[in-house]
C-alpha cells in the first residue's frame, strides 16, 4: 500500500493568527490564502504490516528524532481515521525555500495527509483531507485546494466545520507573488509559539479578531470583483494588524527587521509612484509583494536595488493537490 502526492505552500491573504483549541489545531478565526505554483513538497507513504515503527525521510536522510515523533503523531490520526493499522515508511522532499520565508509545514502535511490516504485505499473527500491536514498544521489546511482559498474557522469544538473550500480556481486572476528574501537570519519565533503567546498574553489580540470578519468579507469581495485595489489594500492592512498584536505580548516581540522596513519603504514608494504593489508578511523578516503581472518587472527592478535583498523568488496562482507516480 503505497501512494505519492504533491502539494503546494501558499501564502496567507488573511492571517490563521491563534488557535482556539490547540489539540485540534482550530483556529479563532478564518482565514484566506493564494497557493503558489512554484513551492511544493513530494511525499510519498508506504504502509507495510511488518514495519515496528515509523521511518521517516526527510530529503533524502532520516529526519531527526522530533521530526519522527511530529510525522507518526500526525500518521496516527490517520491510521485511527482510516482503521489502517500498520507503520510506513515517509519520504518528503521539500522544493521550497525555508530561506524566503515559506513555511514548508503547509505543503509538507497537506502532501503527507494526501499520500497516506490514498496508500490506505480509502476514499476520502478533499473536505475531509483538508480536516486531516489541518491537524497537522493550521496552514496545511488550504493547501490541499488550488486557487485562492478560504479556511472556515468553524463553530464545533470538534472541528467537524472547520476546513478549506476553494473560492477561485487556479487560473481564475493571474497575480503574482513576489518573495523577497532578505539577508538577515534572526532567531526565529515559529509561528505556533508566536500565535500561542500572543493569544495568551497580548491585549490587542481582541483587537485583531474584531476586524477580521470584515476583513474577510472586504477580501472575498474583492476577489469576486477582481478588485486588485480592494485586495491589496485588504490584505496589507491584514498582515500590520496581524504583527501589531506581537508587539502587545509578554515578552513582547516582532518578526521584523530592519530589512523588511526597506521593503516595504519601497513598496509604499512604488504605489506614490503610480505603481501597484502591497506586501504581507508572515512570522519572518520576510516580505511577500502582491502585484498585478503588468507591473512585474518595474517591482522587481526597484526592490533588486536594496543592497539587503538576497533574492527574489517570483509565483503564481497555483494547484491543488496531486498524485505522482510513484
Ligand atoms: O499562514 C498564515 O495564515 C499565517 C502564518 O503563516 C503566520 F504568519 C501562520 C501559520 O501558522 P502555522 O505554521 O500553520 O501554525 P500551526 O498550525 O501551529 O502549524
Amino acid at each position: 500500500m503505497k501512494a505519492k502526492a504533491r502539494a503546494h505552500t501558499n501564502i496567507a491573504l488573511i492571517k490563521y493568527w491563534g488557535k482556539r483549541n490547540e489539540t485540534l489545531f482550530l483556529p479563532m478565526n478564518s482565514s484566506l490564502s493564494i497557493t503558489l505554483d512554484r513551492f511544493y513538497t513530494e511525499t510519498s507513504v508506504s504502509f507495510d504490516q511488518e514495519m515496528t515503527k515509523d521511518q521517516f525521510y526527510l530529503n533524502g536522510e532520516l529526519a531527526t528524532d522530533q521530526e519522527q515523533e511530529k510525522v507518526s503523531v500526525f500518521l496516527s490520526k490517520i491510521r485511527r481515521y482510516t482503521g489502517v493499522d500498520s507503520y510506513a515508511r515517509i519520504e518528503s522532499d521539500n522544493f521550497v525555500p525555508t530561506s524566503a520565508g515559506f513555511a514548508s509545514s503547509a505543503s509538507g502535511y497537506a502532501a503527507l495527509t494526501a499520500a497516506a490516504v490514498k496508500a490506505t485505499g480509502i476514499e476520502l473527500s478533499l473536505k475531509q483531507l483538508s480536516m486531516l491536514a489541518r491537524q497537522g498544521s493550521g496552514s496545511a489546511t488550504r493547501s490541499i485546494y488550488g486557487g485562492f482559498v478560504e479556511w472556515q474557522k468553524g463553530q464545533h469544538e470538534d472541528g467537524s466545520d472547520s476546513f478549506a473550500v476553494p473560492i477561485l480556481e487556479q487560473g481564475e486572476w493571474d497575480l503574482r507573488v513576489l518573495a523577497v528574501e532578505v539577508t538577515t537570519q534572526a532567531k526565529k519565533i515559529f509561528s505556533r509559539e508566536g500565535m500561542k503567546r500572543t493569544v495568551e498574553t497580548s491585549p490587542f489580540y481582541s483587537g485583531w479578531l474584531e476586524t477580521i470578519e470584515r476583513d474577510l468579507a472586504a477580501l472575498k469581495q474583492a476577489i469576486v470583483m477582481r478588485n486588485f485595489t480592494k485586495l491589496g489594500e485588504t490584505l496589507e492592512a491584514n498582515a500590520l494588524k496581524m504583527h501589531a498584536t506581537t508587539l502587545g505580548a509578554t515578552p513582547p516581540f516582532m518578526y521584523w527587521q530592519s530589512e523588511t522596513f526597506q521593503v516595504m519603504e519601497v513598496i509604499q514608494e512604488l504605489r506614490e509612484d503610480g505603481i501597484e504593489a502591497y506586501f504581507t508578511i508572515d512570522a519572518g523578516p520576510n516580505v511577500k509583494v502582491i502585484c498585478e503581472p503588468r507591473n512585474e518587472s518595474v517591482i522587481i527592478d526597484k526592490l533588486t536595488q536594496i543592497d539587503t535583498v538576497n533574492h527574489i523568488y517570483t509565483c503564481r496562482v497555483g494547484p491543488g493537490i496531486t498524485y505522482l507516480d510513484r
